[in-house]
């Protein structure tokens, strides 16, 4: 096993559109607290991760400064500017790592992450993984859609619904952004992708992930986490 120190980016640089509210969806409030600080709070909690980054929407760093002095956060070393997309926030949040450790990358609108996953993510990377990611199977089939017509159905029995945290070597991820650098055509939603399409060797190992562990994407989403946090 590696020495390695764990950095976890809590990746919070959006708007949060589709929520529909004036703040971003990662400042809004759910069980009494910013979706933001119950993540926070997790790898906070977690005895395998040394250090927290966070990546905030560039308007909105002050409110997160404050929160991280309120709840007592001290694991937090850095508040910056996120970029314009998912995949810049991860960039900018390459930019300032250094050395040989391990990255956990988090969506700040999954509030839920568990201890669990997170350990299991960690101890993948020391076990000789340089990429993970979180996953758990999809419940629905999944269908190609062209024009407003379906077109086919993948096989679902290779299929799965990536979630976050997913883990790097800080060199890995490093790498496979350094060849998407040069592809005109770079788009990606996620940063385990990345290292799919342009590390095509490297094994990426799969931690299962939770169902409570969902992405706050839309307003109901909101309700779902209000009930969830009730319901442990
Ligand atoms: N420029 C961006 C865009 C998104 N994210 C983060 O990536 C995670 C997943 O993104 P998403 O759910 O799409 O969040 P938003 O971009 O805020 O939502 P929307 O697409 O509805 O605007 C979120 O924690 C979000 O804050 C980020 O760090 N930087
Ligand atoms: C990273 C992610 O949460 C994995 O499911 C997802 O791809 C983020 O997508 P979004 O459109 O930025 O919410």
């Amino acid at each position: 096993m590696s020495a390695s120190r764990v950095v976890a980016v809590l990746l919070a640089g959006g708007t949060g559109t589709r929520v529909g509210h004036e703040l971003p969806k990662q400042l809004l409030e759910v069980a009494g607290r910013p979706v933001i600080a119950h993540a926070l709070e997790a790898f906070q909690r977690s005895g395998a991760v040394d250090e927290i980054v966070v990546m905030m929407t560039p308007t909105h760093l002050a409110e997160v400064q404050a929160l991280v002095a309120e709840y007592g956060f001290g694991k937090v070393t850095r508040v910056l500017p996120g970029g314009d997309t998912r995949t810049a926030s991860t960039r900018g949040a390459l930019e300032v790592l250094e050395g040989d450790c391990l990255v956990l990358f988090h969506d700040a609108a999954r509030p839920f992450v568990t201890d669990r996953i997170i350990a299991e993510c960690v101890d993948a990377l020391r076990g000789g993984y340089r990429a993970v990611t979180t996953a758990i199977d999809s419940a629905d089939t999944i269908v190609t859609v062209r024009d407003g017509l379906m077109t086919g159905s993948l096989d679902r029995s290779c299929l799965a619904r990536c979630q976050t945290p997913q883990g790097f070597a800080r060199t890995a991820l490093v790498e496979a952004y350094s060849l998407a650098d040069e592809d005109p055509s770079f788009t990606a939603t996620d940063d385990a992708s990345v290292v799919a399409r342009y590390l095509p060797d490297e094994p990426i190992g799969v931690v299962t992930g939770d169902a409570r562990n969902f992405k706050i994407t839309d307003a109901v989403d909101l309700r779902i986490a209000e009930a969830l946090s009730d319901r442990p």
